[in-house]
């Protein structure tokens, strides 16, 4: 990942599948709208306290700490020799809005657990975790949900919510430097391993293809929050929710690689009054893989031509992040980018 405020443009790279439509940078203007949306933005209310921040460190840090315990306590009880035992890992990642660095007070975690192959799912993710977890003092309101599409231990832990998914490698020890953006680590893993990494993958990717991680944020912060007042963040009723906005914005940032947040929010409502949907936004080209996992093809997947705005993850294997999108709810939307649009170019 880029350091943030510094691109990711450092040999000047075009980032995206098209040329961008514009190199131009900002006017004094610019500069000065941009700092006028930042502090609109800290007065909605929409920045975490230092304090807050410092809080949540805290709890992945002893979450991270947890997972690694229970690696050697599992190890322990399978019967693995000690050595084993001493070098069995377990490692926590985040993904989702706070990976991002786009979430609000309150906001809850995404995180991962990655464990190595004798660590299972069933009985010691969903049953020695869930119990190591239930016994201490800091956790509240401990969820297992195992047989959801993705599955997830849902709890606050010192007050913050956690959703907490696991991944299953092939690895007997899990490196501390580990990875996960490698094609080969879905190398023989289920099907609920490879749904589990695929958000941390993805957050990777985003941060890896946008020209400028800093701008890419404040842009993002306001759409979430422009979305949320219109009504039109929501995954589940049929909207665009988190990922879903941020793959969006990411492929404004890679159109205008040079532009200010309040550039970037002007040409988001610009671009996306005219996209003709549904052709895809994509953020980089859809690799075949060499797994035969599943990805987004409207060609050969009957039902992923009824995709009516495809928003493509750039992770392998790429899929399309939108499929909930109805006639209905596309147009409602559409009404909401013209509307954006208008107000813009006033
Ligand atoms: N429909 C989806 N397709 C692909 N990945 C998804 C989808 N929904 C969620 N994810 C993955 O899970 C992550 C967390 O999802 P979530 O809905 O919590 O979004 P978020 O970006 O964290 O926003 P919020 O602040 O609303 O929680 C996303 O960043 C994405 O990587
Ligand atoms: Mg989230």
């Amino acid at each position: 990942m880029g350091t943030p405020g510094l691109g990711n443009r450092g040999s000047g790279q075009r980032l995206g599948i098209t040329e961008p439509i514009s190199l131009s940078g900002p006017t004094e203007y610019d500069v000065i709208k941009t700092s006028e949306l930042e502090k609109f933005l800290q007065d909605a209310g929409l920045y975490e306290s230092q304090e807050d921040a410092v809080n949540r460190e805290e709890v992945l840090g002893r979450l991270d700490q947890i997972v690694k315990k229970w690696a050697k306590s599992i190890s322990r009880a399978k019967g693995l020799n000690e050595q084993l035992v001493q070098e069995a890992n377990a490692k926590i990642f985040t993904f989702g809005s706070y990976r991002l660095g786009v979430h609000g007070p309150g906001a809850d975690i995404d995180t991962l657990c990655v464990g190595p192959r004798h660590a299972t799912r069933e009985e010691d993710f969903f049953g020695e975790l869930h119990r190591m977890l239930s016994e201490m003092s800091e956790v509240s309101e401990l969820h297992p949900v195992p047989d959801a599409h993705v599955p997830v231990l849902k709890f606050k832990f010192s007050g913050v919510s956690i959703d907490l998914l696991y991944a299953k490698l092939s690895l007997w020890v899990i490196p501390e430097d580990l990875d996960i953006s490698q094609d080969s680590i879905l190398q023989n893993a289920d099907d609920q391993t490879v749904r589990s990494l695929n958000g941390c993958r993805v957050t990777d990717q985003i941060l890896r293809l946008v020209p400028n991680i800093q701008n890419f944020r404040t842009t993002l912060r306001c759409m979430r929050f422009w979305a949320k007042r219109r009504g039109v963040y929501s995954n589940v009723a049929g909207f665009l929710g988190g990922i879903n906005w941020a793959l969006l914005v990411a492929r404004i940032c890679q159109l205008y690689p040079n532009a200010l947040p309040n550039m970037l929010v002007s040409r988001f409502f610009m671009v996306y009054t005219q996209w003709r949907w549904p052709n895809p936004v994509m953020l980089c080209n859809i690799e075949e893989g060499s797994l035969g996992l599943q990805i987004w093809d409207p060609r050969r997947n009957p039902k992923d031509r009824y995709h009516l705005m495809p928003i493509i993850t750039p992770a392998y294997p790429c899929m399309n992040s939108s499929y909930n999108v109805s006639a209905s709810t596309l147009r409602i939307m559409f009404e909401e980018f013209q509307r954006g649009n208008d107000i813009c170019e006033v």
